[in-house]
C-alpha cells in the first residue's frame, strides 16, 4: 500500500476534470433490463473502480464505454455516454475510433499469436503506420510504458504466447496504449494471475494515471482500495453509491455499500 501513495484520499469529485459522463444509461439484454438509469462521471487522468457483487452490471457498464455491447445480439442501450463532451452513441460516430481511444484490456489475456513486437506494433500497422523506425520507437516506449521492455527486448522476434501469463497482460497493456488511447479499460485485469504478478498490474496503473483515466472492474475490494482514487458500489443494475475511494470504503453513505464492504453480502 505504502508504495503506491495515497494521495487519493484528498481528492474531490468537485475539482476534477471529467472524461467520460454517464446520463441515464438503461441497457436491455432482450426483455431483461441490466442497468436501470445510471448517471456517473469519470474524472480525467484518476482510476476509478466498479465493484458490487456478481451480475450487478460492472462489465456490462465498463463495456458501454468503448461500445463493446454493440456486438452482443439483442442489446438495446439508451441515454448518452459523453467522452469529451460528445456523445458516443450518436449516430455518425466512427466505432473503430472510439475503440482506439478508449482502449479494453481483459481477464484473460489475449495477445495474438505473433511475435511480441508484431503484437504491439499491431494497431499501428492497422492505422497506416508502417515506417521501421516510427514502429521501433513506439514499440519500445509502449513496452516500457508496460514495465515490461527490460524483459523482452532482446527477444521481441519471439512469440507472445511464449510469455508469462502477467507478462503476457502486461504486453496486452502495451498493444493497447501503443495507440496512444485517453481511456483505459481493464475489466479484471489481474483476476487470472499469480499474487506477484497482480502486484506489477497494480504498480502499472498506478504509474499509467498519470497518463490515462482508467476504469477498473475488479471482484477484489482490497484491490480497489490499493489501485482507485473513486470507487462505484454498483448493485443490481444500480449505482448505489460513488466517491472517494478511502470515504467510500470508510465511511459510506449507504448502507448498501457498507453491508457489501464489511462482506455481508457478495
Ligand atoms: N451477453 C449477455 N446476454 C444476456 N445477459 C447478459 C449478458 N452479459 C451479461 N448479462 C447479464 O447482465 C447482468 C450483469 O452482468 P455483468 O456481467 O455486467 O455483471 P458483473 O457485475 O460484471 O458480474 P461479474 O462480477 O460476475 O463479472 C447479469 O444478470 C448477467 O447475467
Amino acid at each position: 500500500m505504502s508504495s503506491l501513495g495515497r494521495i487519493s484520499d484528498t481528492l474531490k469529485l468537485e475539482n476534477e476534470k471529467t472524461s467520460l459522463e454517464v446520463k441515464d444509461l438503461k441497457l436491455h439484454y432482450g426483455e431483461k433490463e441490466a442497468l436501470h438509469g445510471i448517471n456517473l462521471v469519470i474524472p480525467q487522468k484518476r482510476v476509478t473502480a466498479f465493484i458490487g457483487p456478481s451480475g450487478c452490471g460492472k462489465s456490462t457498464l465498463l463495456r458501454c464505454f468503448n461500445r463493446m455491447n454493440d456486438l452482443v445480439d439483442g442489446c438495446r442501450i439508451d441515454g448518452q455516454i459523453l467522452l469529451e463532451n460528445q456523445n458516443i452513441y450518436q449516430r455518425g460516430v466512427d466505432v473503430a475510433d472510439l475503440r482506439r481511444r478508449v482502449g479494453m484490456v481483459f481477464q484473460k489475456p489475449n495477445p495474438f499469436p505473433k511475435s511480441i513486437y508484431e503484437n504491439v506494433a499491431y494497431g499501428l500497422r492497422i492505422q497506416g503506420i508502417n515506417k521501421k523506425r516510427v514502429l521501433d520507437e513506439t514499440v519500445e516506449w509502449a513496452l516500457k510504458s508496460a514495465a515490461l521492455w527490460d524483459e523482452v527486448k532482446d527477444r521481441l522476434d519471439d512469440s507472445a504466447l511464449g510469455l508469462s501469463g502477467g507478462q503476457q497482460q502486461r504486453l496486452v497493456i502495451a498493444r493497447t496504449v501503443a495507440v496512444k488511447p485517453e481511456v483505459l479499460l481493464l475489466d479484471e485485469p489481474a483476476s487470472a494471475l499469480d499474487p506477484l504478478s497482480t502486484l506489477k498490474i497494480e504498480e502499472l496503473i498506478h504509474e499509467l494515471k498519470d497518463e490515462y483515466t482508467i476504469v477498473i472492474v475488479t471482484h477484489n475490494m482490497q484491490q480497489a482500495a490499493r489501485v482507485s482514487d473513486y470507487t462505484a458500489f454498483m448493485y443490481m443494475g444500480d449505482m448505489i453509491e460513488f466517491g472517494n475511494t478511502n470515504e467510500l470504503f470508510t465511511n459510506p453513505a449507504k448502507k448498501q455499500t457498507e453491508d457489501y464492504i464489511t462482506g455481508r453480502y457478495g
